[in-house]
């Protein structure tokens, strides 16, 4: 597909790409679709085994008794027999249809899904901030489900094209004026395919965009329940959500008008044609060119055309759906920016790692420059501190040391390895990033700190909440370690949040710990003690921590104080808050609002 936009695609080519994509899907599922087709096929078979019997029995049965007024039973048996035998193998056979068309349809559905979100994981943080959470989920719903439709009538639709060849192939053989009435017909389908794909392009195209607003307006609207309660915009949150549904809605109903239309005019197509069938067919048995036997296959054939055909009317019916859901797919699949990891893994002791910072500047896509020229060392087994005013750059610095991103220009490295040539696996088992809002996933306290890897037992487990000061509530829930915490830790408050995510990153041992405020829901008391239990211990990390409170920050060995992405000033607490005015002035104003926060807690207890 050339265009990825998820555009409407021209009615010329949405026919060859609604089949290119029903081609592609054959290919992810041959097997399933072989099934479908196969029952399908026999399916048709017996329908038309069906008119040859009916043809049979009325020329060899009614007739002779109409003429002699005797039944010839012999053939009346053979009949009964016929018909009882297809109708078993027509049972088989719907059955085989049916459950490969099915089978073929989930299969490819849940192909794509993990196609999707696939890429998602590979794609960079960048890329994820301008794309809201609600469309990513309609794109793997929604879209993957409008791109598979097709395939539910698909094994129908082809076991009606096989009919329609076996049928023509015998009013060719029957009677040239017979098959010229059959010929007709398909011209006119194709026609009114053309009319109505021109029309339901851009509606379809329409309504997908409108499902991934709807999906992104109420992902935004239950992600931020709290807020909206806390607000009072229920009302307002209900009318903005209210009026995308009723666009979509309507976006539906002009769809489905269409289809409405489109349908009955392929399902009487058939209808129109047997009637023709039976004038050209009864001209002809007058004249002699065919037999009262030819006739009466020759009108049921026609009769049970009728619905089969309708199958091809609802695979085609489908289609613009499937193109517009398959291009918005094939956007996302495209999205470029991938973060290559490198491929060394370098040989280390356990023991700390070092971090260093080589003149890196790092811009936001819109064009933001966070960082410009910053180098600093974080030794190997020391604490750094980042403080800085709001915006001047620290989480940008955070994300950087994690490899969240990479720098625009300049080098981070961790041991002297620049972190884009490590691998992925190194990368993370060396480096934790703790980001001030905590991500709990709904799933035990277990689970949310082994996050399934390797060698992550109890025993480190129940360490690493020791060092993140979370043993003890921990161990004060009613099933421990088996606790199960809710969506996003609900049942938790926020600074044991907090802590567990904390813990989680420690369970890991990390050689380098990036703390980004991770720690602010924390009592600073229990904050102090964390940082400081972490420093002494035997195995300390490295740790570069993002710090607010003046306690936390003169833990730090350095501070690197930041003003507008670049670094101001470097020493100890002691000696910027001596020799660095803005430093002093701010760590006294965090000093200040530490204080009236403590204060206004204490007269509200
Ligand atoms: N996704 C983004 N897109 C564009 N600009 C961004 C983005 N995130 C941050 N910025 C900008 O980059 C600069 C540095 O932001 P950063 O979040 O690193 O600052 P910070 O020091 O951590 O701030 P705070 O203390 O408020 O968390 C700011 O000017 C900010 O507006």
């Amino acid at each position: 597909m050339t265009s990825l936009d998820g555009t409407a695609p021209a009615t010329a080519n949405l026919l060859r790409q609604g089949l290119r994509n029903i081609g592609d899907m054959i290919r992810i599922e041959p097997k399933r679709f072989a099934i479908g087709a196969f029952g399908a096929m026999v399916n048709t078979a017996t329908t038309l085994f069906v008119s040859y019997v009916i043809g049979w029995v009325v020329g060899q049965v009614a007739v002779p008794a109409y003429e002699n007024g005797e039944v010839a039973v012999g053939a009346v048996a053979i009949g009964v027999a016929a018909l009882l035998g297809t109708s078993v193998l027509r049972f088989a056979s719907m059955c085989a249809r049916r459950i490969g068309a099915g089978a073929m349809m989930f299969q490819v559905q849940a192909h794509w899904r993990r196609q999707v979100t696939r890429r998602y994981l590979a794609l960079p943080v960048s890329w994820h901030q301008k794309h809201p959470t609600g469309t990513l989920l309609s794109n793997a719903n929604a879209d993957v489900e409008a791109a598979t439709r097709p395939l539910a009538p698909l094994p129908f639709a082809v076991g009606t094209i096989f009919m329609i060849i076996v049928a023509m192939g015998v009013f060719v053989t029957i009677d040239w004026a017979i098959a010229l009435v059959a010929v007709c017909m398909f011209p006119v389908l194709f026609t009114l395919n053309a009319v109505f794909a021109t029309k339901a392009a851009p509606r379809a195209k329409r309504a997908q965009e409108l499902r991934a607003e709807v999906s992104a307006v109420g992902h935004e609207s239950f992600d931020g329940a709290l807020v909206v309660k806390a607000m009072g915009r229920e009302t307002a949150e209900t009318e903005r959500f209210t009026a995308s549904t009723e666009e979509l809605r309507d976006a539906m109903i002009g769809v489905g008008r269409l289809r409405a239309a489109f349908e009955p005019a392929i399902a009487g197509l058939p209808e129109l044609g047997t009637l023709l069938a039976l004038l050209v067919g009864l001209a002809r048995f007058e004249t002699g060119a065919m037999t009262l036997e030819e006739l009466v296959m020759v009108s049921f054939m026609f009769s049970v055309l009728a619905f089969p055909i309708r199958a091809i009317g609802w695979v085609l019916g489908d289609l613009p759906t499937s193109v517009v859901g398959r291009r918005r797919i094939d956007h996302v699949l495209a999205a470029a920016g991938d973060m290559e990891y490198g491929e060394n893994a370098p040989e280390h002791d356990g023991r700390a790692a070092k971090l260093e910072f080589d003149s890196v500047a790092y811009a936001y896509p819109d064009g933001t420059e966070a960082i410009r020229d910053v180098s600093f060392t974080v030794k190997a087994g020391r604490t750094v501190a980042l403080v800085g005013a709001t915006g001047s750059g620290k989480s940008t610095l955070a994300s950087l040391s994690a490899r969240l991103t990479d720098p625009t220009a300049g080098a981070v490295r961790i041991d002297g390895v620049d972190v884009r040539e490590l691998t992925h696996p190194h990368l993370a088992a060396t480096c934790s990033l703790v980001q001030q809002i905590p991500f709990i996933f709904d799933d035990t306290v277990r689970s949310n700190l082994a996050l399934n890897r390797p060698g992550i037992d109890d025993t480190r487990i129940w360490a690493a909440l020791a060092d993140a000061g979370a043993d003890k509530f921990v161990g004060d829930l009613e099933d421990g370690l088996d606790t199960e915490v809710g969506e996003r830790g609900t049942t938790l408050s926020g600074g044991q949040r907090q802590r567990l995510t904390l813990a989680r990153a420690l369970a890991g041992q990390p050689r380098l710990l990036v703390l980004d405020d991770a720690t602010s829901a924390v009592d600073p008391k229990v904050e102090s003690q964390i940082l400081s239990g972490l420093k002494h211990s035997s195995d300390a990390a490295s740790v570069l921590v993002v710090a607010y409170r003046r306690a936390t920050i003169a833990l730090a060995d350095e501070v690197v104080f930041l003003d507008g992405g670049r670094i101001t000033a470097r020493g100890t607490h002691a000696e910027l808050l001596a020799g660095h005015q803005p430093y002093a002035d701010l760590v006294t104003a965090y000093e200040q609002a530490e204080a009236e926060r403590e204060f206004d807690e204490e007269t509200t207890a």
